[in-house]
């Protein structure tokens, strides 16, 4: 196998029938053809058919070094800054087809995979650290095109700094056995962003406080024995591109993950009981670097979207010449162009790490993600100052139909549209920052790489500082006088 079409990766999600419960209802047919899940489902599938597109196909895939087959670009270990380059073309060439809205597309995982199987020297000789189950892992999600949801946060029952689960049943995923066949997990963990229409679902866990047994990464199929996805409720307000342009193909819905005694075979544990690897792994491999560089060029193509929204209304509406209205759209410009400017220094700086791999400047990247879940509510805010009323007139593709039809054109002309494409684009800005699917972005650009708190303390702890202080100390401590001079 090679990289796959979108009827393949429909086909096969379809096939894997995983146990997905939606709205106190088990999905039992095809769940590419379920409302909550056939327009993200088409989406992706496009995502798959435009790799093999023959004008694209070159930058949209490379040659596997196993087989020699084209299989996904994004699977690219990078060995060369060019190959970063080739990297991020093809995650932006797939982020445009969506512009953005999908943050789980499939290159998302396909990076993680990627980062672990280019850091696996880390696990060499660790205790209850398989290695060379990553490798294997990961030529067989490139050899196969595999899409692969990730989970691992463990229930928000208590947070508190120093709090010990002990309850009599599992709540957060742990081992509960250690047997000839694999390791069986009981428990639960939130969230997984398109479970239920992945291939597979990886997941980590940090041990912490929890103990070695609440420690371990591992990958399973999406329909392993005791493996369920609740989701919440669909974001999806109806199949009209019209009315949703935006819930009706990219709701990508999210999902509590329970494992009810799941067995994980001993080819699928990537590690487990070993306390620091699971504690550290993640922050010493290359997962952020690769990661955060994948995030932040899709969030650069959803920050232009956002930008040809905004300027799209300022048209409409005719509200250019003020200057308010000039500023609030400057600051989604300063913005994208700064986004653009850190990409490009992380890759401009990007150095070849000790296993050999041409890694992005993971501090840059670190700036990038800790300024996008700031301005990325204030994007939404902007559109809601400048959208106004035309956030709220906005009738339904039918009433356009109706016979109330003259009235609309009538009264819902914009300076440069006519009633009907300017209730389009309305109702995409209200898609964007104000309907269930448009809120949940939000939250969603706020939380995606993690808490934005713990994001900004990880960065305020690893910053050097010193030479600042030290420049600071020099001042004080001279006693030069300017009437000495
Ligand atoms: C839309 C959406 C999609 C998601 N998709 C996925 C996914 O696909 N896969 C996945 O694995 N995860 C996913 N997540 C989960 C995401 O990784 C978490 O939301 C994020 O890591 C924060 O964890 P939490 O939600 O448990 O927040 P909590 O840790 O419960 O935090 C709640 C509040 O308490 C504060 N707080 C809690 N503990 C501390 C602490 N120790 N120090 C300082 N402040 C603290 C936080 O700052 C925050 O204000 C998703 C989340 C959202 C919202």
């Amino acid at each position: 196998m090679a990289a796959i079409n979108g009827n393949q990766y429909i086909d096969r999600i379809d096939r894997l029938k995983a146990t997905v419960w939606i709205d106190g209802d088990l999905v039992t047919g095809k769940i590419s053809e379920h409302p909550a899940f056939k327009g993200v489902m088409k989406s992706q599938g496009k995502l798959y058919d435009f790799q093999l597109e023959d004008r694209i196909k070159q930058k949209m895939t490379y040659l596997s070094p196993l087989t020699g087959k084209p299989v996904g670009m994004s699977y690219l270990q990078p060995k060369t800054i060019d190959d970063l380059v080739n990297r991020r073309t093809m995650i932006q060439d797939w982020a445009k087809l969506n512009n953005g809205m999908m943050g789980r597309s499939p290159d998302y995982m396909n990076t993680v995979i990627m980062a672990f199987a280019s850091s696996v020297g880390l696990l060499a000789g660790k205790a209850n650290c398989y290695p060379e189950h990553i490798t294997n892992f990961y030529e067989y999600a490139r050899e196969n095109d595999l899409s692969i949801t990730h989970t691992f946060i463990d229930p928000q029952v208590n947070r508190a700094h120093y709090h010990f689960e002990n309850a009599e049943e599992p709540i957060a995923a742990k081992i509960v056995e250690r047997n000839a066949e694999g390791i069986v997990i009981n428990g639960a963990k939130v969230l997984a962003t398109q479970g239920g229409i992945t291939d597979e679902i990886l997941v980590l866990s940090a041990a912490g406080f929890g103990g070695k047994d609440q420690g371990f990464s591992f990958s399973i199929p999406s329909n392993s024995k005791g493996l369920k996805f609740i989701c919440r409720d669909s974001f999806v307000g109806g199949e009209s591109a019209f009315d949703h342009p935006l819930s009706s193909r990219f709701e990508e819905m999210d999902t509590i993950v329970v494992f009810d005694h799941v067995l994980v075979p001993w080819d699928r544990v990537f590690y487990f009981d070993n306390r620091e690897i699971s504690n550290t792994f993640m922050n010493s491999s290359s997962f952020s670097a690769f990661t955060m560089h994948q995030v932040v060029a899709r969030r650069i193509v959803k920050t232009e979207f956002i930008l040809g929204i905004v300027q799209s209304i300022i048209e409409t509406i005719n509200i250019g010449a003020y200057q308010h209205v000039q500023e609030k759209a400057t600051e989604i410009i300063v913005a994208l162009e700064t986004m653009k400017a850190l990409l490009f220094k992380a890759e401009m700086e990007a150095q070849v790490d000790e296993w050999g791999y041409m890694r992005p400047d993971q501090l840059t990247l670190q700036i990038a993600c800790n300024l996008f879940p700031k301005i990325y509510p204030r994007f939404t805010e902007i559109i809601q100052l400048l959208g106004a009323s035309g956030l709220m007139t906005t009738p339904t593709e039918n009433a356009f139909r109706s016979g109330i039809r003259k009235d609309l054109d009538r009264y819902l002309q914009g300076a440069s549209k006519n009633a009907e494409d300017r209730t389009k684009l309305f109702r995409l800005a209200w898609d964007m920052c104000m309907s269930s699917f448009g809120t949940r972005e939000t939250l969603y650009e706020r939380f995606f790489f993690g808490d934005p708190i713990r994001i900004a303390s990880q960065l305020y702890s690893s910053y050097d500082s010193t030479p600042y202080v030290k420049r600071v100390e020099s001042i004080l401590s001279s006693t030069d006088r300017l009437a000495d001079d």
